[in-house]
């Protein structure tokens, strides 16, 4: 590896601010950081993000009144310590935030580069100072040299910011040559047969946003939506464990993804591999916008009902009657070993039930159920046996329909455990539907 791994200091760079518009037109109004002092840089610290506005919660207040109350927002993700971290800006506001010159326009995000200027008329002007300067690209350089990366397409210029490793490949940040500012990613996956492959067939099926996919040297190019906001494993991350979120936070994040597994399933679409990891956040804060990723296991049936036999996805979040553990042993060894009867057996859609009760049961109270010590063979064999417990402080901090909600997820017997609709009917969520239904709405707006 080259320059990736060179700081992994928590400061990932700076806001100078080398501008005050106001002064001379109103001596009235002022800039401050939180703690109210003379602020002449902010620092861009790993996980943290930044807001600039009127009110006092921000962390650069400006008191000029055509200043929004949140005027932009600004984070960095990092997908992992191999990578660069990512510092986009998000512009909330109804008068403008310019980058280098260009109005970013509300709800719209950028991803930042070394020394660009973010300027916010009747306030600052700040330099984005990178603590990776202009190396940033170096690692996203190297890898699309390694993999023999085609960069450049008819309609798509391939970029060197690595956004996200995976099994099957990489993907980057991309630009469509027809519209110069938006951004979008790339999924690049490796060794295809010349055949477009199962993931973007879905995709298409689904209606989901993919733009193109294109087969180059053995190599699929998926070009789609960029979601900045990072994925729920990193949202929740708090060291070296998982924070809970408040319970109608949880909420929100819950009725979003049954959202997508409702049209999944009844495009008779199974995921297969629903996780914290491949959860995107359109932004990283409550009530953002929830995107499922990685349909690269996903499968595509005549029925949902339709049983499937191949045991895929990931041990803690994967359904007992997945038979997981099936995948260890020799299929000529299976029967004499495991018995044809339990093999034979499969499953249906609902393993994504399974898989979201181990979100929810994450969301709610950090902890992943069944997890043991971490190994395959202890969470396997706790998912098997399926006994939940509610008995840790972070339980008492929510309701008792919540635990109930969780409880219906994560039967063993598959035949107890809700279908899609069925969770939609639950007490936790029903009581709450015309706030969800208005939230959702909101979400989808911005
Ligand atoms: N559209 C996107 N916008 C932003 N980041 C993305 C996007 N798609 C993927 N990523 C990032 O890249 C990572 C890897 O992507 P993805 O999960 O699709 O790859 P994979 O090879 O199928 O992964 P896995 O090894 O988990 O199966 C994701 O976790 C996410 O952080």
């Amino acid at each position: 590896m080259s320059t990736q791994s060179q700081s992994k200091s928590d400061d990932l760079g700076e806001l100078l601010i080398i501008d005050k518009h106001y002064n001379e037109l109103d001596p009235e109004v002022e800039s401050y950081g939180a703690d109210g002092g003379n602020l002449k840089t902010i620092t861009i610290e790993r996980d943290k993000s930044i807001t600039i506005g009127r009110s006092q919660s921000n962390s650069l207040i400006i008191t000029h009144p055509s200043i929004s109350v949140v005027h932009c927002l600004i984070w960095n993700i990092q997908f992992d310590e191999h990578s660069i971290p990512l510092v986009y800006i998000k512009d909330e506001s109804l008068n403008g935030t310019f980058l280098n010159g260009h109005n970013i326009g509300k709800g719209a995000t950028y991803l930042l580069n070394h020394n660009d200027i973010i300027t916010i008329k009747f306030g600052v002007s700040l330099r984005f100072q990178s603590a990776y300067g202009f190396d940033e690209s170096n690692y996203g350089r190297s890898v699309i040299q390694q993999n023999c990366i085609a960069t450049d397409f008819e309609k798509w210029k391939v970029n060197d910011r690595i956004l996200g490793n995976g099994t099957f490949g990489n993907v980057f940040v991309c630009q469509n040559k027809g519209l110069r500012n938006k951004l979008y990613a790339v999924k690049i996956i490796k060794n295809v047969v010349n055949e477009v492959s199962f993931e973007p067939k879905i995709l298409l099926k689904l209606n989901h946003v993919i733009y193109d996919a294109i087969i180059l040297k053995s190599k699929l190019y998926i070009f789609e939506d960029l979601i900045a906001g990072g994925d729920l494993f990193s949202y929740l991350s708090n060291g070296t464990v998982l924070k809970p979120l408040p319970e109608f936070e949880s909420l929100v994040i819950t009725f979003q993804i049954l959202i997508a597994l409702d049209y999944l399933h009844s495009n008779n679409v199974v995921h297969r591999d629903l996780k914290l990891d491949n959860i995107l956040l359109a932004t990283p804060e409550p009530f953002t916008k929830i995107i499922l990723a990685d349909f690269g296991i996903a499968k595509s049936t005549s029925s949902t009902k339709r049983r499937m036999f191949t045991a895929v996805g990931t041990p803690e979040y994967c359904a007992p009657e997945v038979g997981f553990e099936y995948t260890k042993v020799p299929a000529h060894l299976r029967t004499s070993l495991l018995g044809s009867q339990t093999i034979r057996k499969g499953y249906d859609s609902r393993c994504d039930i399974w898989s979201l009760g181990i979100i929810v049961h994450i969301l709610l109270s950090g902890i992943s159920p069944f997890y043991g010590d971490g190994t395959e063979v202890s969470i396997i064999k706790n998912a098997k046996r399926g006994d939940l417990s509610f008995s840790a402080a972070q339980w008492k901090k929510v309701s008792l329909r919540s635990q109930l909600f969780v409880k219906c997820l994560l039967s063993v017997d598959v035949r107890k455990r809700f279908t899609v609709k069925e969770c939609f009917n639950h007490e936790w969520i029903r009581r709450h539907n015309c706030e969800l239904d208005a939230i959702y709405k909101k979400i989808l707006t911005r």
